[in-house]
């Protein structure tokens, strides 16, 4: 559905997208996944055919040329702009016009989308008194006027409050049951762990590609999560064999070759004066793999 090989996208002497090769199949929640900077929006950009790429190809349900397959695909950009004088209704119907849709067509299908995302009580509000979460329904709610096969949407949850994150990817997840393919970008690895397949990008380039599974299969190294008063946590395990230790909200995680870190790891607590800790082994998140990978680990 989409595939592209070896693209790279320079801006003087800047390499914004650097060689990048990735197929995408008809059906999949595709997550790229990557911190500010990190290429995602010039990716997002050369696939619908804005921006062009400096080499590479890039190929398009078929086609090389995005222009020539542009109905088929919705585009909900990072910074959309609707009109905030405007209802939500009218918002949708500028939106279907634009496509070329008929009135009576526009506002049957502009009122389905309005209960899809759950903005029809709200269809007589300027677009500038909506909240947050509540614009960025409406630019998917927009971005969905024309049916797309493919709807890409770059940061859509960026700066909204959790409830509606959680309500816009229940969203996401209903369109991709009724078979459309869905690229979205964010910066939030709970995100990614809701992709069928993901991407992450770091300075241009996809350091990891799989499925939140799989990645987390292939993860090489034992991780602990500690939980201890005390500060210089890290200072305090330094003589330990640790490859890497994390802060997470008010937990570490120690990232080790072997679970017989555990004990040197206790006695190097014990030794600091520190008696009340907990420390179990887990499961890694995506987010620990991709803390690994941004470190340099995937070289
Ligand atoms: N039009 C442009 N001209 C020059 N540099 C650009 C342009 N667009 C992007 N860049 C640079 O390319 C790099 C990648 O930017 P891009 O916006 O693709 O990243 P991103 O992962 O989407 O991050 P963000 O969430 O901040 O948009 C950044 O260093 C950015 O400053």
């Amino acid at each position: 559905m989409i595939s592209l090989t070896n693209v790279t996208k320079q801006f003087g002497t800047l390499t914004a997208v650097d060689n990048l090769s990735l197929g995408v199949k008809a059906g999949t929640i595709f997550g790229l996944v990557g911190p500010d900077g990190a290429g995602k929006t010039t990716t997002i950009r050369m696939i619908t055919g804005i921006m062009a790429q400096t080499s590479g190809e890039i190929k398009l349900l078929g086609s090389l040329d995005a222009e020539k397959v542009k109905e088929q695909i919705g585009y909900v950009p990072q910074k959309f702009s609707l009109y905030g004088d405007l209802t939500v209704m009218e918002n949708i119907q500028v939106m279907g016009a634009l496509y070329g849709a008929d009135k009576e067509r526009v506002e049957e299908l502009g009122t389905n989308i309005l209960a899809f995302t759950n903005l029809l009580p709200f269809k007589d509000r300027l677009a500038d008194n909506l909240s947050g979460g509540m614009k960025q329904k409406l630019a998917l709610a927009a971005g969905l006027m024309h049916r797309p096969k493919v709807f890409f949407l770059d940061e859509p949850t960026t700066g909204v409050d959790p409830v509606s994150r959680r309500e816009f990817w229940q969203m996401l997840y209903r369109l991709n049951k009724e078979g459309m393919t869905i690229f979205v970008s964010t910066p939030y690895m709970d995100e990614a762990e809701l992709c069928s397949e993901v991407a992450f990008m770091s300075q241009g380039r996809i350091v990891a590609l799989g499925t939140p599974a799989r990645l987390k299969a292939d993860y090489p190294f034992r991780l602990f999560e500690l939980k201890a008063e005390g500060k210089q946590l890290k200072h305090i395990l330094a003589d330990c064999p640790l490859i890497d230790v994390n802060a997470f909200g008010d937990r570490y995680h120690l990232v080790a070759e072997s679970p017989e870190v555990r004990p040197k790891v206790e006695a190097a607590l014990q030794a600091a004066g520190i008696t009340r800790f907990s420390l179990q082994e887990i499961s890694p998140s995506l987010e620990d793999i991709f803390v690994h990978l941004a470190e340099g680990g995937a070289s």
